[in-house]
């Protein structure tokens, strides 16, 4: 694909475009599959990069994989990883951050497991120390090594009692990837709770695993000597869902949003009202639309679930732009991620960012020297620009902005966005965006 898109901006997006499983989710439960001793089938699966770069390392890993990419569907069948090789995985290196995720599967498979150095977007240091601390805990041994890390497992890995200082996502899921094979019962607190993480238990308890879930984010599991494949349907995409609906108040457009689910969205809907859009939910998806009038200036803190998402703090900053009076956000799970906003101030948006947490409650970011909250004083009309890419969620509010804006913008580097926005030049095309290719 072309990395550079003209785009013709400043007319409202209108029509219908559909979301499918949920990035965050189904990369995870490609890699459960490596647990099972049978074949898995995953549904709902969009056709994205993270989708693409995790079935090639589980490929290199011995899986076989048949995709029927129109029916979104994945068999992974692990019988013959015992007989995979580590080597060559350092191709994958960068990519995206779901190598991490590998380590519990492939120390309980194979004893040892190679990491290549993870990818993903850059907001902040994304350190792995939980995970490694996690797997340690466990009885893994861990090297660091040229382009990545080498672990193994002298002994089998044990259950153990673990508390995260912070609910890492990423790290609750690899201590569950972990902790349903080991010995004995595991207990983890301060686990994070996101519908993505819920999901992948509904996974590994369909595969055979014993996990319960506490009102206190405590979460126990009972380790088990054999899980079998599954059969599952991925849940819906809860960001590109949100991203949409921030393009349709963005724009003063109206976008139907079919798959989009209100559970997973509480949240999102709410702030989304109060800043003015308005939404009408159904069996079959979310209506989000701007209903005419200003849209209101709001107080924003991102959070782990069931706070508002980092992920939706992006796109929504851009509708934000055109929202009357001063909008305050105040980032608390990223120390970087308002980078995307100089481009925004090029394009005639008027924000600044600030190192002082300006939301209600002080966060692990306060007294450090990182730019993590942000006032947007609106509205502001915005003018077509050139711009560059910065990251996934980045990069698709830099969309919505080329696509408020009045005149032609040049988007570079948007191939990006398709680790993690299904056919989002089809959509756009579907909701009556103006924009070529070079
Ligand atoms: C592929 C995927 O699912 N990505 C999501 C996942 O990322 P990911 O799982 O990487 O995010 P985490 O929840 O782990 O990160 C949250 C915070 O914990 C810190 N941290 C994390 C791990 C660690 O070992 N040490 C540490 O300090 C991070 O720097 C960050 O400040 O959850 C994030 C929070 O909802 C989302 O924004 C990402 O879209
Ligand atoms: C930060 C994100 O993803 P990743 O963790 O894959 O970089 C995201 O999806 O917005």
């Amino acid at each position: 694909m072309n990395d550079l898109l003209y785009v013709n901006g400043g007319n409202p997006l209108r029509g219908e475009i559909t979301v499918r499983g949920a990035k965050n989710f189904v990369s995870k439960a490609m890699v459960a599959a490596l647990l099972g001793e049978t074949p898995s089938v995953l549904r709902n699966v969009p056709q994205i990069r993270d989708v693409a770069v995790v079935k090639g390392l589980l490929e290199l890993h011995g899986v076989r994989v048949e995709a029927d990419d129109a029916a979104g569907t994945l068999r992974l069948d692990p019988s013959d990883v015992e007989i995979a090789h580590v080597a060559d995985i350092d191709a994958h290196a960068g990519s995206s951050r779901i190598p991490i995720l590998f380590c519990g599967p492939l120390l309980h498979r194979l004893g040892e497991a190679f990491i290549p150095d993870l990818g993903g977007c850059r907001i902040g240091d994304r350190p792995i120390n939980y995970h490694l601390d996690i797997l340690r805990q466990f009885g893994a041994v861990v090297e660091k090594r040229p382009q990545g890390i080498y672990l193994s497992a002298p002994r089998r890995l044990q259950g153990t009692k673990i508390a995260l200082p912070y609910p890492s996502v990423g790290a609750t899921e690899q201590l569950l990837l972990t902790a349903v094979r080991a010995d004995g019962i595991t207990e983890l607190a301060g686990a994070a709770i996101e519908p993505e993480i819920m999901d992948l238990i509904n996974v590994l308890q369909k595969m055979g695993a014993i996990i319960s879930v506490d009102t206190d984010r405590v979460i126990r599991i009972e380790g088990v000597e054999r899980l079998e494949g599954y059969q599952h349907t991925s849940l819906s995409d809860r960001i590109e869902a949100a991203s949409w609906a921030s393009a349709a108040l963005a724009t003063g457009g109206d976008i139907y949003v079919r798959g989009a689910t209100q559970p997973e969205m509480t949240t999102f809907l709410n702030t989304f009202r109060k800043v003015g859009g308005e939404f009408a939910v159904d069996d079959e998806g979310i209506r989000f639309y701007h209903p005419g009038g200003d849209l209101r200036s709001i107080q924003l803190e991102t959070d782990v679930h069931p706070g508002f998402m980092t992920d939706w703090q992006q796109p929504l900053v851009v509708a934000l732009t055109q929202a009357k009076g001063l909008s305050i956000v105040h980032e608390t799970v990223y120390e970087n991620r308002f980078g995307f906003v100089d481009a925004l101030v090029g394009m005639g948006a008027t924000i600044q960012v600030y190192k002082e947490c300006l939301g209600g409650r002080p966060c692990r970011f306060g007294q450090r020297n990182f730019y993590h909250s942000a006032v947007i004083s609106g509205p502001t009309p915005l003018s077509a620009a050139d711009i560059e890419v910065p990251d996934l969620r980045g990069g698709f509010s830099h969309l919505i902005a080329a696509l408020t804006a009045k005149g032609t913008s040049q988007v570079r580097g948007i191939s990006l966005i398709d680790r993690g926005y299904e056919h989002f030049m089809d959509k756009l095309s579907a909701l009556g965006a103006e924009f070529s290719r070079d």
